[in-house]
């Protein structure tokens, strides 16, 4: 036993006293998320001179201060409850308030299958003009765990095995979808995939949940 499940209790046994943000704190969280996302692109491929780049480094110091004045002890979620399930404001793939996720939206449909469209950004490249294959694995890993709680059996993921089969364009629309095949005790099964455009599947993966020992 690692403890990992008494660890989460203490954790969400804090967070449970924290008022939950509001819709329209949500909304407006989720817009300026969007914006520094805007800037993280712009970040990577400016071409401004140096001055300019120095000029807004200062300028987005000043904008994280302000932003630090008053600072929550643990990242919002829990907000409210779609299909069932608690929504991750800030995860770091399907989170809206969080900036470095794409974000990827994933639903789960009535025959638990948990499913998202989406696109990804070109500062996730891996190899040029290709999705980086860590960022495959770690939309995946949330599309399995996403599947395994909507079967009413969430876990840890145990184990993650992934198989490109062929690179996955980014700039483009993808599908990514998984399912549980089979849950045995505290341990869930599920696969998953991504398919490209043209409908043929660019990643495959399998995975292991395990729901921690009290
Ligand atoms: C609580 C959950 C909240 C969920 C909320 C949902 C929110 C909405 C969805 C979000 C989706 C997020 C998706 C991303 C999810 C992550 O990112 S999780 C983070 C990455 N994973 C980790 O950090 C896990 C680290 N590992 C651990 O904490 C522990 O090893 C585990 C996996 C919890 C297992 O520990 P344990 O509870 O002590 O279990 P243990 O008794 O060792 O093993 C139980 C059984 O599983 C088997 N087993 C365990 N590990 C393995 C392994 N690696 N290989 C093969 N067999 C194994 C054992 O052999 C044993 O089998 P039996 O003897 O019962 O037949």
């Amino acid at each position: 036993m690692t403890g990992a499940g008494a660890a989460m209790r203490r954790v969400l046994e804090a967070r449970a006293g924290v008022a939950p943000l509001g819709e329209a704190e949500v909304d407006v969280l989720a817009e300026l998320a969007e914006r520094v996302r805007e800037l993280n692109e712009a970040v990577v491929f400016t071409g401004v001179d140096v001055d300019e780049i120095a000029a807004v480094r200062d300028e987005v110091a000043a904008l994280t201060a302000r932003l630090s004045v008053v600072r929550r002890e643990h990242p919002p979620l829990a907000e409210a409850r779609i299909g069932g399930m608690t929504r991750q404001l800030a995860s770091p793939v399907s989170g809206v308030v969080n900036p470095i996720a794409p974000p990827v939206h994933i639903q789960t449909l009535p025959d638990g299958t948990a499913r998202a469209e989406f696109q990804i950004g070109p500062i996730y490249e891996g190899p040029p003009s290709f999705v980086h294959g860590g960022v495959s694995a770690m939309i995946l890993d949330q599309v399995l765990g996403m599947a395994a709680s909507a079967n009413g059996t969430p876990g840890m993921t145990a184990t993650l095995e992934l198989r490109y089969r062929r690179p996955t364009p980014h700039g483009v629309p993808l599908v990514a979808e998984g399912k549980v095949t089979r849950s045995e005790g505290r341990r869930t099964f599920a696969d998953a995939r991504i398919l490209g455009p043209d409908g043929q599947v660019t990643v495959e993966a399998t995975a292991m949940f395990v729901m921690p020992m009290r």
